[in-house]
């Protein structure tokens, strides 16, 4: 590929039959290549998929050559006209416009350090000659474009129109324009005449197709719309394959509809502040989360398919669904799930109409599952793959790809394993109900809590005492709860993992959240007064009371099979203890709000400890992160299981050394329980007796 330095992808249509693209190959006769860029690139067949600014990469080196009659056809200056004004209203740089000029018409270019300044010593490359008459074309352009129908042209013909005046006007620079010194060249032109109507017409026609196509795409949504209830939305959207499916629908059903016009389609919808946002990372994303609730819900792929999750039904895939698992599953080493959906693909392949798969044919899948077979050792299957293929498709990318690792045979790839993984998918797949480790001990118990003022009593049941950790119920109204998810609801970013100065986005954690402090929302103060009245630790946040002893409350919202891997929340790198330490200290309690009720999935599981808790909404789940000896208890190991069913909102609540010294006091003994310690400190409680 030339590269032609700019991101556009100029791809040629008919009349360029075999070959789409611009190619070192197509360059015998850089005439001949000019004159048929000028005249086929730029009227009909020019496709810019992106169209940013150029990254000049390329060096081919031809010099411009003399042009060809069809080229000096080209200057017939009306035919620039309804062109030209958008040069004058897009804001395209002079520099940008050269360069882009150079690369229609394959002259040389360099380097981007060596793009012009306005003096136009350097033009790509070009001579000064050739720089100064640039300027001349472009500034004449400008200015006539100041006074012709600027507004007159649709925004979506731009990127080809673009072309067409770039091209048109390199001629019109290299041969200098001055068509009306000879009257053969005139002659020329308007003999030429007609194969420029031509190419206009394939343009039109190219542009009636493109609007069936997007017409059809529009009433096709529309009628799938007025079929469903709007106000069902947010139930419809609780099942994974039906947030997969809108994902999808939005980064790349709108994408290939709209075609090279997306980027001002989406112009216009975000000045009517519509989202309208997803992008290729968020496919890969939700592809990655459908992964995530197969291994740790241990689904199998067949069922997902149909919309089966542990029960719970929602809409099925469609076999490009299927084979994108299948091709993520691979490419993260999955590759027995990689198979599973390959073989869920064909045999939904071998049910779906041609119309409807047309994308994807059978030996398209093959050849992957060859690839698969091959990376898992088994070469026999991955050679009986690849003979099935090689004739039905011989140039699918997997083909190709296939044929060379079966000469290379790469080394078998071996399932990544992690240790705490089992534990974590045996927590997580239990029923939505609190599972305890040991329920038959004396100590977990449900009792009334009684606060530091009399009249509250809070529900509590004590889960572990090795770790302390119990949950309260209705600790927050349901208006409470839904107070705190309305004030975050226009300001979630994504949630980061790791320290404060490092920290970083990954897929360890996917959820959204924001923070909201006790002085912007009176419902905040208000519950985080109930759990200093709760845990008998202060909360203040006030900075004129000293170092605060909490955070903000956290605020959380899951997405697509959203998930939090296994951490422990105190800081635990040296110099973030150490900043932290200088204020307020480490994080040493949590108490983790549930915002929401969770109908499968979403539950907060204890890895080390082997504890379970299901998301219940305004219940909140309360634990040390310290043990009673100031150690940071490894038991109190956590993680968030990815959600299957439904809506999962949390509010984090982390309380601070500061202010807690006395407060959480230190146990007599080594061995003394968080249990012990309350016993010693707070007689309030009632006597837990033995059952
Ligand atoms: O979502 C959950 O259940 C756990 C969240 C968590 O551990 C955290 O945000 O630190
Ligand atoms: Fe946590």
């Amino acid at each position: 590929m030339l590269g032609l330095g700019l991101q556009p992808d100029l791809t040629l249509g008919k009349h360029w039959k075999s070959s789409t693209k611009l190619s070192r190959n197509h360059i015998k006769y850089p005439e001949q290549l000019i004159t048929k860029a000028c005249v086929h690139v730029s009227l009909t067949a020019v496709r810019v998929n992106s169209w940013s600014k150029p990254a000049l990469s390329l060096s081919p080196a031809f010099s411009p050559s003399p042009l060809s009659p069809v080229g000096h056809a080209m200057l017939q200056p009306a035919l620039l006209q309804p062109v030209v004004c958008l040069i004058g209203t897009a804001a395209i740089t002079d520099t940008d416009c050269v360069c882009l000029l150079s690369a229609v018409c394959c002259l040389p270019l360099r380097r981007e350090t060596e793009w012009p300044g306005r003096d136009g010593s350097s033009y790509c490359g070009w001579s000064t000659q050739l720089a100064r008459r640039a300027h001349q074309v472009i500034w004449y352009i400008r200015i006539y474009a100041d006074r012709t129908m600027a507004t007159a042209l649709r925004d979506e013909t731009r990127p080809q129109i673009w072309l067409t005046i770039l091209t048109w006007s390199t001629v019109l620079i290299m041969v200098g324009g001055e068509i009306f010194t000879s009257s053969l060249k005139v002659e020329r032109l308007v003999q030429e005449e007609r194969t420029v109507l031509d190419e206009l017409k394939q343009y039109i026609d190219h542009q009636y197709d493109r609007l069936k196509d997007l017409s059809s795409f529009y009433t096709d949504r529309v009628k799938e719309l007025n079929l469903q209830d709007s106000s069902k939305t947010p139930e419809v959207l609780q099942h994974p394959n039906a947030v997969y499916k809108a994902i999808k629908r939005f980064s790349s059903d709108y994408a290939l509809a709209l075609g090279e016009n997306l980027e001002s389609f989406r112009r216009t919808v975000a000045t009517a502040q519509v989202p309208f946002e997803a992008d290729h990372g968020d496919i890969r994303g939700a592809t990655l989360s459908l992964l995530r609730l197969q291994s740790v819900y241990q689904l199998k792929a067949v069922d997902m398919a149909q919309g089966d999750y542990l029960g719970y039904r929602g809409p099925p895939l469609s076999p490009i669904d299927t084979f994108e698992l299948g091709q993520l599953a691979f490419s993260e080493s999955r590759l027995n799930d990689s198979l599973d959906w390959l073989n869920v693909t064909l045999s939904l392949l071998s049910h779906f109409s041609a119309k409807a798969s047309s994308h994807l044919s059978p030996a398209h899948v093959k050849a992957l599952m060859g690839r698969v077979h091959l990376y898992g050792g088994n070469d026999y299957m991955a050679q009986g793959l690849y003979d099935e293929v090689k004739f039905t498709d011989p140039s699918g990318g997997d083909t190709l790809e296939l044929s060379k690792e079966l000469l290379d045979r790469p080394r078998a790839l071996l399932p990544k394993q992690q240790d705490y993984f089992q534990n974590f998918s045996r927590l997580c797949s239990l029923d939505n109900v609190l599972h305890v480790p040991n329920p038959a001990h004396p100590t977990m118990v449900c009792r009334y809590r009684e606060a530091l003022l009399p009249y509250y009593l809070f529900k509590e049941e004590i889960l572990s005492e090795q770790p302390f950790a119990s949950v309260i119920y209705n600790l927050t109204s349901d208006i409470e709860a839904d107070t705190l998810k309305n004030h975050v609801k226009n300001q979630l970013v994504r949630g980061r993992v790791g320290d404060t100065a490092t920290s970083f986005v990954s897929d360890i954690r996917t959820s959204d959240l924001s923070w909201v402090w006790d002085s912007e929302s009176s419902t905040a103060a208000n519950i985080s007064l109930r759990i200093k009245h709760l845990t008998g630790l202060e909360t203040n946040q006030d900075p004129s009371a000293g170092p605060a002893s909490t955070e903000a409350f956290q605020v959380v919202n899951y997405g697509l099979g959203g998930h939090y891997e296994v951490h422990v929340d105190p800081f635990e790198d040296d110099a973030t203890i150490e900043q932290v330490m200088e204020n307020s200290g480490n994080r040493i309690a949590t108490v983790l709000l549930y915002l929401s009720d969770v109908t499968r999935g979403g539950s907060t599981v204890f890895t080390k400890a082997g504890m379970a808790v299901a998301p219940v909404k305004n219940m909140a789940l309360f634990w040390y992160n310290f043990r009673p000896d100031h150690q940071l208890d490894y038991l109190t190991y956590h993680a968030g299981c990815p959600v299957v069913i439904g809506h999962k909102w949390i509010a984090n609540k982390w309380i601070w050394t500061a202010g807690n010294t006395f407060r959480r006091r230190c146990a007599l003994s080594p061995q003394a329980s968080q249990l012990d310690i309350e016993r010693d400190m707070r007689k309030s409680y009632r006597p837990l007796e033995p059952r």
